[in-house]
């Protein structure tokens, strides 16, 4: 027995032939650690990295307390404690140029949003409640000390962790790096991900189909998922159903990749000797998923040590070849490039329009549209859920995700929805 294998027999619900979703993620997350290999890069290149190292503050931001408001700083000691207070004018503080003045009892300053606070000011009142004339400035009553001052290192604090490596950059964390002065920042390598269909009935594009033949899609919607998760995409083409082309594309593809995915030939019909074929150029291992769709899949190493890949073998049908992506794939590409922690995948619950009947003992991903109607979200079916039937992907917006124990759904009863914002 070999030891991906024993890793997984460890489990309590390791259950090759009805594997949970969740134990099945979590299984493959389990066994994966992130990839070696660390780059210094522009801040702006790194948009959508994931950070090697933590980012620590070397300055406090802001730098200096400054004021919030335009307006008036001053003493709050000085404020009535009711009625209004007149205060003589002794200077004005610009934000990003130095103000000398000194603010002593009875005295303010004009002051301006980002200004540095002038020696004496702890308040600011803004303009909207001040009327100056003749170098004199009168307050409108209740104002409050201590109001409207943003202090030195009340965002960040020199020395404390801005960003923890592991951490995904977006457009924020480019925004907060750039707050700090920082202008390169150290990030993992970018994850290498090859990917073919297999199949003597799928024909790539630019070759006319033949009867009995399909274009291949799930080169598209993988190109597509991959691309939008930020790895560098090696597509591979489409690999007839032959043993040598699929074991020199196999080896080719784990030579040059941290990860390979295909699509097709894992279920039990006639290309077995696709399973075989990679069970033998490493330690494959081929789950019955208890989902629909996406039930057959493969999960495992392949290739000699040192240029050894994780290998995805997806289901051929296209629906299922999303559906195992998101649930599986994801959430592993995330891992082996490094982020840290992993994110939830934004659920909520709606009422589903649809009454739905379903068998139990597996999770359904079913194809929905969520929207608003007078104001309450609500969520349907987008119509046929065969497993071929792409179009329910391209017209939805997030998965209605039925779990094992559900069976009958009537109209109105709420749902668990997956939305495919958090997807790629
Ligand atoms: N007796 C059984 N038959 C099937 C089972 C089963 O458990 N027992 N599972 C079914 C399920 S569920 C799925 S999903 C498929 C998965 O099988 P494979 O991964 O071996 O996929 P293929 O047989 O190669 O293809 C399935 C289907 O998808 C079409 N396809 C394949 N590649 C592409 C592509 N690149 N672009 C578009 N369409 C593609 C292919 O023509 C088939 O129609 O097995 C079921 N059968
Ligand atoms: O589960 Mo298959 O993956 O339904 O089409």
């Amino acid at each position: 027995m070999t030891s991906l294998a024993l890793q997984f027999q460890a489990h309590a619900d390791y259950r090759p032939e009805t594997l949970s979703v969740d134990t099945g993620r979590q299984l493959i997350i389990d066994a994966l650690s992130p990839i070696a290999g660390t780059e210094h890069i522009p801040l702006r290149d790194a948009l959508g990295r994931v950070l090697a190292e933590s980012v620590i503050c070397p300055i406090d931001v802001p730098a200096h307390d400054n004021s919030a408001m335009d307006g008036y700083g001053l003493r709050g000691a000085d404020l009535a404690a009711d009625g209004p207070t007149t205060l003589e004018i002794v200077g004005t503080a610009y934000a990003g140029q130095p103000c000398d003045a000194s603010v002593g009892p009875g005295q303010a300053v004009r002051i301006m949003t980002g200004a540095r606070l002038p020696a004496g000011v702890d308040t600011v009142v803004m303009q909207e409640a001040a009327h100056a004339e003749g170098g004199r400035v009168t307050l409108a009553p209740g104002q409050r000390a201590g109001h409207n001052i943003r202090r030195a290192g009340e965002d960040l604090h020199a020395g404390q962790v801005a960003l923890a490596a592991g951490r995904q950059i977006r457009p924020a964390e480019l925004g907060l790096v750039a707050s700090l002065g920082i202008s390169e920042v150290a990030v993992r390598r970018r994850l290498r991900v090859a990917f073919f269909s297999t199949g003597d009935e799928v024909v790539t594009l630019g070759s006319a189909a033949r009867d009995g033949q399909i274009y291949d899609s799930n080169r598209y919607t993988l190109f597509g998922m991959l691309t939008r998760l930020g790895v560098d995409v090696i597509d591979i083409g489409v690999v007839r159903d032959d043993p040598d082309a699929l074991e020199t594309t196999l080896r080719e593809a784990a030579s040059v990749a941290d990860v390979v995915i295909t699509s097709g030939g894992v279920s039990v019909g006639d290309a077995d000797f696709t399973r075989d074929m990679m069970a033998r150029l490493g330690e494959v291992l081929f789950w019955k998923i208890a989902m629909k769709p996406g039930r057959p899949m493969a999960f495992g190493r392949i290739g000699r040590a040192g240029d050894s890949a994780w290998l995805f073998g997806l289901p051929g049908n296209p629906v299922a070849t999303m559906v195992s992506f998101y649930q599986f794939v994801q959430p592993a590409l995330l891992r082996l490039a490094g982020v840290h922690p992993l994110p939830a995948q934004p659920m909520l619950q709606a009422p589903c329009t649809t009454p739905l009947r379903k068998a139990p003992g597996r999770t359904e991903f079913l194809r929905g549209v969520l929207s608003q109607e007078s104001g309450a979200w609500q969520v349907r079916t987008t119509g046929a859920q065969g497993s071929g039937i792409l179009s329910s992907m391209a017209d939805a917006n997030c998965f209605i995700v039925l779990g094992p124990d559900q069976t009958s759904i009537a109209a109105g009863e709420p749902v668990a929805v997956q939305l495919f914002d958090g997807l790629v």
